[in-house]
């Protein structure tokens, strides 16, 4: 009999519950064409609809339950409702990242779909053809660090770790990343080296370990704030493996986004290592790479394709499943592609379409139905 895999699945706020049902449909879909993986889907709160229901935007049962489960799917939280700068929203989703040590943030940013170019705010031929995929380290930096918050006193601060242990290993798995591409990828690491001392300290720890244990790869350093040019300017340079620290993947991964269109398109997986290099658990935590979208929540119009591939890197990281991974990225680009409306493809109305968040997953699920 097969070995049922546990997901939690943590909805969170706003938007959130709305695209993690589109995730667990789609999953539903693997589940029941491929009776060897049963999965067990297990709910919790986190967010704002934690504070609401707990007084905390993350309790220990619900770290309890991420950390004993095969793989975490989470949507999104945050909204203005929640005020108290000591209770705040996010603090649940870096509380649970720390709680599951997920050092390691994947964003690929690539097109789902090539017909998707033409959604692309830049020109086709400055947008098509890129592939990369940001590598972000995310239990360190500024987002860790000891902070003050203005007491009354019209001070602030926060503070920007790094230690050398947190930047090799987050270094050798960026290595790992390009080395498994043929030919194999350039990395380029984002940092403002210029200014900050963590910056040095991370060129100082990569450039050892890439000399010293990867010596065949190349590794080019941008600064971040050039770099943010080139996202829109020349975006194929940064093709390969993207290496940065916590911020600024934070902040360069969502302006990456517009290159194939959307915020709403692009997935993540965070893990605490490699699976394929250890006999460790790894936890692995996925979500799209958005937030809670106040904005468009409860009106069914959410682009779900972000979580949705989420979903498949689950499949592709927590469960060793990446024949099923690859048919969910598969029906995504055929429900994409789909001529039939409008001859235009299938496209919620952040890409310019008209099509709601339950057509999309209808029709995924329907192409997966086929491809399985
Ligand atoms: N991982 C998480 O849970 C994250 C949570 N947040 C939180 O989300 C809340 C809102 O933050 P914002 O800055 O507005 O960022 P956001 O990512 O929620 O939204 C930015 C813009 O993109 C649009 N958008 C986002 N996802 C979309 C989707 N799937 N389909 C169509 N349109 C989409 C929104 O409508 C909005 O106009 C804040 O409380 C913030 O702290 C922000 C980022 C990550
Ligand atoms: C804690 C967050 C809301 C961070 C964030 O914006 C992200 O991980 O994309
Ligand atoms: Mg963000």
């Amino acid at each position: 009999m097969a070995a049922t895999k546990k997901i939690v699945v943590l909805p969170g706020d706003h938007i959130g519950p709305e695209i993690t049902n589109s995730a667990v449909e789609v999953l539903k879909v693997v589940e029941k064409r491929r009776p060897e993986l049963k999965l067990e889907f297990e709910e919790h709160k986190i967010g704002g609809a934690s504070i609401d229901a707990f007084g905390t935007p993350l309790t220990d049962e619900t770290i309890k339950a991420c950390l004993e489960a095969d793989g975490v799917l989470l949507g999104s939280v945050g909204g203005p409702e929640w005020t108290d700068p000591n209770c705040r929203p996010e603090q649940g989703l870096l509380k649970l990242r720390k709680s599951m040590n997920v050092w390691a943030n994947l964003r690929p940013c690539n097109f789902a779909s090539e017909s998707l170019v033409k959604c692309s705010p830049l020109r086709e031929e400055v947008a098509k053809g890129v592939d990369f995929c940001v590598v972000r380290e995310l239990t360190g930096g500024c987002y860790f660090g000891d902070r003050k918050e203005d007491t009354g006193d019209g001070k602030a601060c926060d503070t920007w770790p790094y230690s050398v242990e947190e930047v090799t290993r987050i270094a050798r798995l960026a290595a790992w990343l390009a080395k498994r591409s043929n030919p194999p990828a350039p990395v380029t690491m984002l940092d403002k080296a210029n200014v900050l001392a963590s910056s040095r300290l991370w060129r100082k720890t990569c450039t050892k370990v890439f000399k010293e244990e990867f010596p065949e790869l190349t590794l080019n350093f941008q600064l971040i704030d050039s770099a943010a040019m080139l996202v829109v300017k020349s975006p194929r340079t940064l093709n390969g493996v993207v290496l940065t620290d916590n911020l600024f993947g934070d902040i360069i991964s969502d302006e990456c986004s517009c290159i194939p269109g959307s915020l709403g398109l692009l997935p993540s997986a965070s893990l605490s290592g490699v699976p394929q290099e250890t006999s460790e658990k790894v936890h692995c935590l996925v979500e799209p790479i958005h937030g809670s979208a106040p904005d468009i929540a409860g009106k069914g119009i959410v682009n779900p394709i972000g979580t949705i591939l989420s979903a498949s890197l689950l499949l592709r990281w927590a469960l060793n499943a990446p024949a099923e991974a690859q048919a969910i990225d598969d029906a995504v680009r055929k429900v994409l592609d789909d001529k039939s409306i409008g001859g235009r493809g299938l496209y919620t109305r952040d890409l310019g379409g008209e099509a709601m968040t339950a057509d999309i997953t209808k029709a995924v699920c329907e192409e997966l139905e086929k491809l399985l």
